[in-house]
């Protein structure tokens, strides 16, 4: 089975649509691919660069004919989309997206695409950065990465094959899960330590002594806070589609956190030298595993 598409539908021309676009394009897996965007400039940036053959501004009027749509929007942006997109889609049009958030959008193609669920397959390829736009879209961005497919019930199998097909030949390694699961376990180690790192560097800009808190920071402070740097919208969605998995992630942090201030009142250095010990080798083997699959 070639999993060639006559016509993809990008709807959020960004890093992760722009990049899963040039890769098919390279590979020859794709005849045109239409570009859908809120913002002129950046459509005009990914024609430049060659991410996309045709931008549109109307969702409903460049998906027809599509053979695949992808939703590669933040998430908080496709219940507007799929509404509109409904009812243009072709009898064969495959939809898929891209979202870091599986349970709400297994949802919103259970509420809008009721009609062809046979057809969907939500999906999220484990692989990007804290940079946005088509400009950020690059070449092998899923090399070696994960793309976990969440399966509806009605998803037929050829099309979670032919979905899976394009993302492999993007050098991805498929994984599937459950919705539930995938949603725990990502804000876990995803969204988790997004937004610690949001409210920490928050929480130093306003310190009266910020300025020279940033002019000394270093190594330490950008490794810790790179991903602070991310995309504001693309976060603030992804916590509020994934808040019940999150808010047990937070309070158990909260509570990790009560541990160590404790240890630092008490002075108890044997407690805090065990947990970091814990957490070093728990990190080096991590480190470790995710170097030999890159
Ligand atoms: N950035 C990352 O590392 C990863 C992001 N994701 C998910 O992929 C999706 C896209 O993320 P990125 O590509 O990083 O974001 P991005 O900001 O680079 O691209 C998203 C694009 O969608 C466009 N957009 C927003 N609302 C729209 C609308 N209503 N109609 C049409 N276009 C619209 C924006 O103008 C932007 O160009 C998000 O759902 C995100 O959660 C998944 C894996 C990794
Ligand atoms: O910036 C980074 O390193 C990331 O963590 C990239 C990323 C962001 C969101 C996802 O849903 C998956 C991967």
């Amino acid at each position: 089975m070639t999993p060639f598409l006559n016509k993809l539908v990008i709807i959020g021309t960004g890093l992760i649509g722009g990049s899963f676009a040039l890769d098919l394009k390279r590979l020859g897996l794709v005849g045109e691919v239409v570009g859908v965007g809120r913002s002129p400039e950046n459509l005009e940036r990914a024609l430049q660069l060659g991410v996309i053959d045709h931008a549109s501004r109307d969702a409903a009027t460049a998906v027809r004919d599509a053979d695949l749509v992808l939703l590669s929007t933040p998430v908080g942006q496709m219940s507007g989309i799929l509404a509109q997109i409904a009812p243009h889609l072709a009898a064969h049009t495959l939809v898929s997206d891209a979202g870091s958030t599986k349970r709400d959008v297994a949802a919103l193609f259970r509420q809008h695409l009721g009609h062809c669920l046979d057809r969907c397959v939500p999906a999220h390829p484990i692989a990007g950065s804290d940079l946005s736009g088509a400009a950020a879209a690059r070449y092998s961005l899923y090399e070696n990465r994960t793309v976990v497919l969440t399966p509806l019930v009605e998803s037929r199998p050829e099309t979670v094959e032919r979905i899976a097909a394009l993302w492999s030949a993007c050098g991805a390694v498929i994984k599937t899960m459950s919705p539930d699961e995938h949603d725990s376990v990502f804000a876990t180690v995803s969204h988790l330590p997004h937004l610690l790192a949001f409210a920490y560097v928050a929480q130093v800009a306003a310190r009266p002594n910020a300025e020279a808190c940033f002019d000394l920071a270093s190594t330490g402070f950008r490794d810790f806070t790179r991903i602070a740097g991310s995309h504001p919208e693309m976060w603030r969605d992804i916590a509020l589609a994934n808040r019940t998995a999150l808010l047990a992630d937070l309070k158990d942090y909260h509570a990790a956190l009560a541990t160590v201030i404790s240890m630092v009142e008490t002075s108890d250095g044997a407690a805090m030298a065990e947990l970091f010990e814990t957490a070093r080798d728990a990190r080096t083997n991590w480190f470790q595993r995710f170097k030999a699959k890159s």
